[in-house]
């Protein structure tokens, strides 16, 4: 596709060219490839479709949010993209690379935070993080903890045992293990759930700083909307296992004629209640 500016407009050489002048074809910028691209997932448990048909792609460098109701789907397709679980349908591409056909280099260049995945807890920070380490192939491991353990203030902590550390100080730790690889896609699965206002608010800025400095694109799953809106760029809409909208936040609220995606979650959830009736 190509823009046509009418740039010959100002220019004086132009002039007296004839009606409209000269038009200069300037190429349209394209887009970057995306470093995930889903495409008709599905999956079902026996007789429950868990996931039906989920489509979307993020861009590099994006923070995209997946939003959804209980039961919507999103841990699943989140498993799904990390591997965890096999599709019944649909292909996944990271970074261009087919999950299913090349899934270990397409699996290392993600990696996952959840607080509902538990580290070992008997063993120690280093430990634990030395493990995942050497799980991704990471190169100089004790560098690679040493810089983790200073931007995510883990210096004092390194020999503890992960199960005698906070809540707080146990997601710093699940954050650390989730970048030990320089993911270029990180998927969060509801990064900041069980952590008290000032310690969330510091994991968000966080996020927002990795997010600025390393170029890496995030999918979060989250039911904290201030959150999503603070952080994404744009929001996956999902509900029982399909998607049904997907746009910036702007654009959610503009569409939905609301003032913040709170209402727009509600808005979407109850169109579905009132499908199932
Ligand atoms: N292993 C499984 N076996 C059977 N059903 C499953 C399994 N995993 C998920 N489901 C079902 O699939 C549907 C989607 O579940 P999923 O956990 O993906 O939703 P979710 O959007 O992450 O929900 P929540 O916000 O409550 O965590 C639910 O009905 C759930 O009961």
């Amino acid at each position: 596709m190509t823009i046509v500016t009418p740039r010959a407009f100002s220019c004086p050489r132009l002039a007296g060219r004839g009606r409209f002048g000269k038009i200069a074809a300037v190429p349209a910028p394209v887009p970057p490839a995306p470093i995930l691209a889903v495409s008709h997932l599905a999956k079902t448990f026996g007789p429950v479709e868990a996931v039906r048909d989920v489509s979307f792609t993020i861009a590099p460098g994006a923070i995209t949010g997946l939003l959804g109701g209980n039961g919507a789907g999103k841990t699943t397709t989140i498993a799904m993209i990390l591997g965890l679980i096999e599709p019944s349908r649909g292909t996944i591409r990271v970074d261009g690379l087919d999950l299913g056909a090349d899934p270990v280099r397409a699996r290392g260049l993600m990696n996952f935070s959840s607080p509902y995945v538990d580290l070992p807890h008997r063993l120690t920070v280093t430990e634990n993080l030395t493990v995942f380490a050497r799980l991704y192939g990471v190169r100089a491991p004790r560098r690679r903890i040493a810089e983790l353990a200073a931007h995510l203030d883990l210096e004092g902590l390194l020999d503890r045992p992960v199960g005698r550390l906070s809540a707080g100080q146990r997601t710093r730790v699940a954050l650390a293990k989730a970048l030990v690889n320089r993911p270029r896609l990180l998927l969060l699965d509801e990064p900041t759930a069980s952590l008290d206002p000032d310690t969330a608010d510091w994991v968000r800025r966080y996020l927002l700083d990795y997010q600025r400095d390393s170029g890496a694109a995030i999918l979060l799953a989250s039911h904290n909307m201030a959150e999503v809106e603070r952080l994404c760029g744009d929001v996956v809409m999902m509900r029982a296992g399909t998607v049904v909208d997907h746009d910036t936040p702007a654009g959610l609220l503009a569409r939905y004629g609301r003032d913040d995606l709170e209402q727009v979650f509600l808005d979407i959830a109850r169109q579905g209640a009132r499908g199932h009736q």
